[in-house]
């Protein structure tokens, strides 16, 4: 509501301001007066004269046309002059730290007439304070840095530190042992695979891929490596600042010449000749937060197969940006390293078997962007849903056509599926340690990946289709679609590629075949 006096209109009093210098409407019992503003109106002049509009209730013309979230800037709350007499407005946008009452917009745990066989009270608290923190610090934040790019504000980095949310990023474990998280939300020694699969929901509905990722993605997947193959001594030095969101972490995998095919890298780890370095030479491609990374968590090969080192930035190592089809707030970056000299204590697991610390890595990589991707479905299917109840075409709302129902039909069900599979992978790993996730569960995380991408992508191409040219424009009602669909590929590549993870799954069914069996 705008900060003026407000005066009371009945209708027919709004009525009399129906002229090109004195034009008022009415917008969900609200009272505007667009006389000054018409010449600035994005939309024309022309559509707020029309007999229907000046002086009249405009309500469903508007919101055919317009977010709520127009009527909240305040250049526009300023135009409101008054309400209507004796009415109150009923419609609303996105109410800050509340569950949606749409349809499917939330997971069905969180609607109060369904039941959950894996969510506790613990996770339901911890599940409102997330909310709220992402509602307060982290909405409007993405929407800014997403739009011009730039790293996340250190004050944000700052503010996530003070809850533990960087630590609590990284899953449950001794790294959050003595901290007090989100404020005493949940115990250290509570926190599991769901609380850890809500701040990814979280954050996945915020809904902006880039600028998502820009909030430490590479903390997220670089860390991992340090923490569970590092030394101790590593870690000391290193971890507090990580946590902290004072220094900053990537993960260096993939090259202009291998994505995807770990095995085919090409940057190589040399030991220099008093065996006190290795000395590093390659390219790495496509690292999220390499920009402005303070450490790299490199896979190079060496002599004895594949490495896993921890590079500190220094002489030898560039970055420079990539631009990609989403936010540069990512700080995705390509980076050369030429003879740069690292510590062999950097080295994390054993020499050789790299591979390992990698794909036990890609595990908790998968899951937790499988935990992200069923929850943009999810934001997807609410924006359709409240598109097709409030757009009307040929007079009648857009959900009377049976084909726009069936399009609903299937996003809904692969919300569903992506979230139940989800769920049950995530009770899995609360019962397994991390060496059994990674033997048992890297077949079923990479089929949950590929199967949640592929839907994804999907349910982005109907969306399109639902909200029409406002899918493709980066602004008004079709905004959030548009970038949906823009953006939706990242999560079929990043942490490997569809395909290679469809065939991994199969590769590890296959290596579990019993011998014995037949048809
Ligand atoms: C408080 C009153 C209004 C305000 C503050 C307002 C503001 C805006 C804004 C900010 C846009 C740009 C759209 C975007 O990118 O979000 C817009 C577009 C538009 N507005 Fe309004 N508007 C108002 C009332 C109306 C009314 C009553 C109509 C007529 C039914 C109207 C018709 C349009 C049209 C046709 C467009 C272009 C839509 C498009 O490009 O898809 N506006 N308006």
């Amino acid at each position: 509501m705008s900060g003026k006096p407000q005066k009371e209109y009945t209708r027919e009093e709004v009525e009399k301001h129906h002229t090109t210098d004195d034009l008022w409407v009415i917008i969900d019992a609200k009272v505007y007066d667009l006389s000054k503003f018409k010449a600035l109106h994005p939309g024309g002049i022309s559509v707020l004269l029309e007999e229907d509009v000046a002086g009249r209730d405009a309500t469903d013309a508007f919101f055919s046309l317009h977010r709520y979230e127009v009527l909240e800037k305040p250049q526009y709350q300023r135009l409101q002059t008054g309400t209507i007499i004796g009415e109150q407005g009923r419609l609303h946008g996105r109410i800050p730290g509340s569950i949606s009452s749409v349809p499917y917009a939330e997971p069905n745990w969180l609607s109060p007439a369904y039941h959950s066989a894996y969510y506790n009270e613990s996770h339901r608290q911890f599940q409102k304070a997330v909310r709220q923190f992402f509602d307060d610090y982290i909405y409007q934040e993405s929407e800014l840095r997403e739009a011009d790019g730039k790293r996340p504000s250190q004050a944000v980095f700052d503010k996530m530190a003070e809850t533990n949310i960087h630590a609590m990023r990284l899953g449950p474990g001794k790294h959050l042992q003595g901290r007090t998280l989100l404020g005493g939300a949940v115990k250290p020694e509570e926190f599991d695979y769901f609380h850890e699969l809500i701040i990814m929901q979280e954050l996945g509905r915020v809904g902006l891929r880039g600028s998502g990722d820009g909030l430490l993605a590479g903390l997220v997947i670089g860390a991992p490596p340090l923490i569970n193959f590092g030394k101790d001594e590593l870690k000391a030095r290193i971890l507090p600042d990580l946590l902290a969101g004072k220094k900053f972490i990537c993960l260096a995998i993939s090259e202009a010449h291998a994505g995807s095919d770990v095995t085919g890298l090409k940057t190589t780890a040399v030991k220099s000749e008093d065996g006190k370095h290795w000395i590093i030479n390659g390219t790495k491609k496509w690292i999220t937060n390499g920009t402005f990374a303070d450490y790299f968590t490199v896979g190079c090969k060496t002599e004895d197969g594949f490495t896993t080192i921890l590079v500190e930035r220094g002489p030898g190592l560039e970055t420079k940006a990539i631009k990609t089809a989403y936010s540069a707030s990512a700080g995705t970056a390509y980076i050369t390293f030429d003879d740069v000299r690292v510590p062999v204590e950097n080295t994390l697991g054993e020499e050789g078997a790299g591979l390992f610390v990698i794909l036990s890595n890609f595990n908790h990589e998968r899951f937790i962007m499988c935990c992200s991707i069923a929850q943009t479905q999810r934001r997807a299917v609410e924006e359709c849903l409240k598109w097709v109840h409030q757009r009307t075409v040929f007079g009648k709302p857009l959900h009377s056509q049976a084909v726009v129902r069936a399009k609903l039909a299937a996003m809904i069900t692969r919300a569903e599926t992506c979230q139940h599979w989800l769920e049950n992978i995530a009770y899995q790993m609360c019962q397994m340690s991390y060496k059994r996730q990674a033997r048992l569960l890297a077949g079923p995380i990479a089929l949950l990946k590929s199967y949640s991408t592929r839907c994804a992508q999907d349910t982005a191409r109907d969306a399109v289709q639902l909200f029409g040219g406002r899918g493709i424009t980066t602004t008004g009602m079709g905004k959030f679609i548009e970038h949906y669909h823009r953006t939706v590929p990242f999560d079929a590549l990043l942490g490997g590629a569809e395909d290679v993870l469809s065939d991994l799954g199969v590769r590890q069914a296959l290596r579990d075949m019993p011998k014995d069996t037949r048809l």
